[in-house]
């Protein structure tokens, strides 16, 4: 964000994000049983797109995420970011998540003993660029976090804390923005800027992001939304608003469909 398409580090691949058969299989639950949370979901979005998954509770939503997000390994099948297989070498996909990949959590996870700034700064460091400072101040300001840069995250609103995560997401320039819940926890207003924010790094700047959410209202600034029933992909919406979203929601089947390819 906050550098034009086309600029930056390098250009980005066509397809953000790849999903081939994805199975996310959990060793077992509190009674023994194994837990199927991604049943062979395949999916293909393009650079430039700004994608929403909705789904009943447990129906696998994080689990894709994490296992876009290379935070978590699938059980079987093939994740590729932005060209780049993430299934693959461990420290390979390592620099993969730190370079092209990043990440909005709902349950902000700024680190609470460095300023604003040095949060923002932080995935550059770790993906080891030299610090740009300047770049990390120029993306606070345009957040609206300007006069923010000094203060710690407890000093902060809860959704200026998440518009501080957005940035920092952003200032990598990541090729996928993976986005979980980010305005679960804000009120109308601060969820409308964080959205607000998404949608302009995806228009402005070319970005791509995906956003689970349980609000139709949030699911409403996609371009597209993906819906999720017991780990398979059955439905899709493009151009979403609210009133179709809800509506779609509420005719999700609640068991085995047969899976549809996005
Ligand atoms: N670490 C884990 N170990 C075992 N089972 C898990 C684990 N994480 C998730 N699950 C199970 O996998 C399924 C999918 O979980 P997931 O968190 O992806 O769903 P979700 O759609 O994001 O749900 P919610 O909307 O409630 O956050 C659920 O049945 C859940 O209980």
């Amino acid at each position: 964000m906050f550098r034009s398409r086309g600029e930056g580090r390098g250009s980005h691949s066509a397809e953000a994000l790849r999903l081939v058969s994805v199975t996310k299989v959990y060793g077992s639950d509190a009674t023994g049983t194994e837990v199927t949370a991604l049943d062979g979901v395949s999916l293909s979005l393009p650079t430039g797109g700004f994608t929403a998954v909705m789904g009943p509770s447990g129906s696998g939503k994080s689990t894709l995420l994490t296992c876009a997000a290379g935070l978590d390994r699938p059980t079987g099948g093939l994740v590729v970011v932005d060209g780049c297989e993430l299934t693959g070498d461990e420290t390979a996909a390592t620099r993969l998540r730190r370079e092209r990949i990043g990440f909005v959590f709902q349950s902000c996870d700024l680190l609470p003993t460095l300023t604003v700034l040095e949060n923002v700064a932080l995935p550059a460091r770790l993906a080891g660029r030299r610090v740009d400072a300047s770049r990390a101040v120029d993306i606070l300001r345009r957040v609206g976090l300007g006069a923010r840069l000094d203060h710690l995250p407890s000093e902060l609103s809860g959704g200026q804390r998440q518009r501080a995560a957005v940035a920092r997401a952003l200032v990598t320039e990541p090729a996928l923005i993976l986005a979980d819940e980010p305005t679960g926890a804000l009120d109308t207003r601060s969820a409308r800027d964080v959205l607000g924010l998404l949608r302009r790094a995806v228009d402005e700047y070319g970005r791509t992001v995906v956003m689970v959410t349980h609000d139709p209202v949030a699911a409403s600034f996609a371009d597209e939304v993906l819906f999720l029933a017991d780990g398979r992909l059955v439905d899709r919406l493009p151009e979403p608003t609210p009133g179709a979203v809800a509506e779609r929601l509420a005719r999700l089947p609640e068991r085995s469909r047969e899976p549809v390819a996005a």
